[in-house]
């Protein structure tokens, strides 16, 4: 088994007497690729944040490695309008030297963009950029609040594929939340569907048949989604592990149709 990177053991966040968060258990190894979806408001957002330890857990157990290094891609970047600052400013922030904001500029494609104003970039070019800053503290754990927003279909494609390389490269583990229910079906290891509490979690191919799933995105996105033929060279048990000898989660050979 690679190394646990988080864990959160029966986690629960309020807000006053709201409860946000119910009960939720996940671990992030390195090398995972964790999708979380669910509806608006349904605590995603509350629960990447408690991972990150930005947001106190009201109870429940939450732990990470020691020195674990995060990479926060959040989901609006709030910049004061009236400041200047161009892209070679925005990452000189986080404290690294410029050769290392360069390069990670030129692997998330946007090293053009290096004198140019933050405040004037397309939707595309700012998630392009937060990834940068994200990367060039060379995660442990990389954390993507919805990366693909403002992103073209083709560009979010890319963009996924770009987040499986990357974990890949710096051998880190990755947990982002998305609604784009296709591309998550086809570019994650794992889907935690979550409604306050996990609905359900597991293998992308399989999700798409739980009711709890249908239950919150309908017969329609259900259906659409199993077209997704998930043929595994392993085999998983019910708690979806895969099954000793029938080889490993990242090392098989996936196939989507
Ligand atoms: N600091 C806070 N204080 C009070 N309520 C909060 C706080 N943060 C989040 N909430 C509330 O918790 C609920 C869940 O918010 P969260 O942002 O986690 O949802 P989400 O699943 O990420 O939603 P979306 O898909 O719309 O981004 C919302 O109703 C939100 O208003």
């Amino acid at each position: 088994m690679t190394e646990a990177l988080a864990n959160l053991e029966g986690v629960t966040v309020q807000f006053d007497d709201r409860l946000v968060v119910n009960r939720v258990s996940l671990t992030v190894h390195r090398g995972d690729i964790i999708t979380i979806i669910g509806p608006n408001g349904a605590g995603k957002t509350t629960l990447i944040k408690t991972v990150l330890g930005l947001q106190r857990a009201t109870s429940g157990k939450v732990s990470r490695a020691p020195g674990l290094v995060t990479g926060y891609v959040p989901q609006h970047l709030t910049l004061e309008a009236t400041l200047p600052l161009s892209v070679r400013r925005f990452m000189l922030l986080s404290g690294k030297p410029l050769a290392d904001c360069e390069a990670a500029l030129a692997r998330t494609g946007v090293s053009h963009l290096l004198e140019a104003s933050v405040h004037h970039l397309s939707g595309g070019e700012k998630q392009r950029l937060l990834l940068a800053r994200a990367l060039v503290r060379k995660p442990d754990l990389l954390v993507l609040d919805e990366p693909a927003q403002g992103v073209d279909i083709n560009g979010q494609a890319a963009l996924y594929e770009l987040i499986r390389e990357l974990r890949d490269e710096l051998h880190c583990g990755v947990i982002m939340i998305s609604h784009d229910l296709h591309l998550v079906m086809a570019a994650t290891d794992k889907v935690i569907c979550l409604n306050q509490h996990v609905c359900c979690s597991g293998y992308p191919a399989d999700i798409s048949h739980d009711p709890a799933f249908i239950e919150t995105f309908g017969h329609q996105v259900a259906e659409s989604l199993a077209v997704y033929h998930h043929h595994h060279n392993h085999q998983h048990n019910l708690h979806g592990d895969v099954v000793a000898g029938t080889g490993h989660q990242g090392a098989c050979n996936h196939e989507h149709h």
